[in-house]
């Protein structure tokens, strides 16, 4: 069942296009939330491909926005992007807001088992189902997507279309979490929402998706090799060694002297944003 109701919350030209915000109540999380969106000039014409944007551990619907550059290049190509939020808001567990990895700006893109978490922390049906279904309901987007995120959302995009074989035309990851399971942020973050049994915890990790080999989709990722959390948590090398395995398509740049933060994103966003428009069959208008 989806909400049906969306409230404009901001709304700017960009590019000759849209960035808006937009406030609903989710059902699938069960409190108010709010997502953005960039809208091409195209989309005042007919309905235009989307692009899911799944941000990193701290943040909300306005990083990827203000951050990452993204609008000019995308208002050419045609393509709406979605950025939604991190976790539930408005909710007030305990131990929720204290920690900048578990929590508030935290939900790992997971459908929590654990108690209390499991009335609210269900990001993986709110980010595949419920927001998609609500977006299309409201805004001239067409039911042609990719996806693709950073850290805590790159994990989610390669999670999700691992996941869901052909629903994707195409999925790329910034600095991906690629393997949960065995990471500290994974851990801490899997313990709590899915609880201890580790058998739970694959279905949400995308070397043991690759392992379980539903989907052949490639994969196109992007890392800087002066990550703070390169060795401790992304550990990108476990990802080649999977798809190597597996005979698994994976694109894998490694870019010295790029850390984590926006500033890597926004240097090789382009990248990204011309690799899913070739997917999703955009003609790109790329001269000048
Ligand atoms: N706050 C954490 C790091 C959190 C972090 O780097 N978050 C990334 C995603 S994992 C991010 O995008 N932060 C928000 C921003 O840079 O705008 C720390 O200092 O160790």
């Amino acid at each position: 069942m989806v909400s049906t109701q969306i409230e404009l919350v901001s709304e700017q030209r960009c590019f000759g296009g849209w960035q808006r915000r937009y406030r609903h109540q989710s059902q699938v999380l069960d409190c108010e939330m709010i997502f953005a969106i960039f809208l091409p000039p195209q989309a005042a014409e007919q309905p235009v491909p989307v692009l899911w944007w799944l941000s990193g551990l701290t943040c909300n619907d306005e990083n990827f926005v203000t951050k990452a550059g993204a609008q000019r290049l995308a208002a050419r190509l045609g393509m709406a992007i979605v950025c939604p939020d991190t976790s539930p808001r408005g909710t007030d567990f305990p131990g929720e807001h204290d920690s900048y990895d578990f929590g508030s700006g935290a939900g790992f893109y997971v459908n929590a088992l654990e108690a209390p978490w499991h009335a609210h922390y269900r990001m993986y049906d709110y980010v595949t189902d419920e927001l998609p279904q609500l977006v299309r309901a409201h805004l001239p987007v067409s039911d042609q997507e990719a996806i693709s995120g950073h850290s805590m959302g790159g994990h989610g995009a390669l999670v999700c279309a691992l996941r869901q074989p052909g629903r994707y035309a195409s999925v790329s990851a910034f600095a991906p979490i690629v393997n949960p399971s065995d990471c500290p942020w994974g851990e801490k973050a899997f313990s709590g929402y899915l609880g201890d049994d580790r058998s739970a915890w694959a279905a949400y990790d995308t070397c043991a998706l690759i392992e379980r080999g539903d989907s052949r989709q490639p994969l196109f990722v992007d890392q800087g090799l002066a990550d703070n959390f390169l060795d401790s948590q992304l550990r990108p090398e476990r990802l080649r060694a999977v798809c190597e395995r597996h005979q698994h398509p994976l694109e894998l740049r490694l870019h010295d002297g790029y850390d984590h933060s926006y500033f890597f994103i926004a240097t090789f966003i382009d990248d990204h944003l011309r690799y899913h428009a070739k997917h999703l069959g955009l003609i790109p208008d790329l001269e000048s």
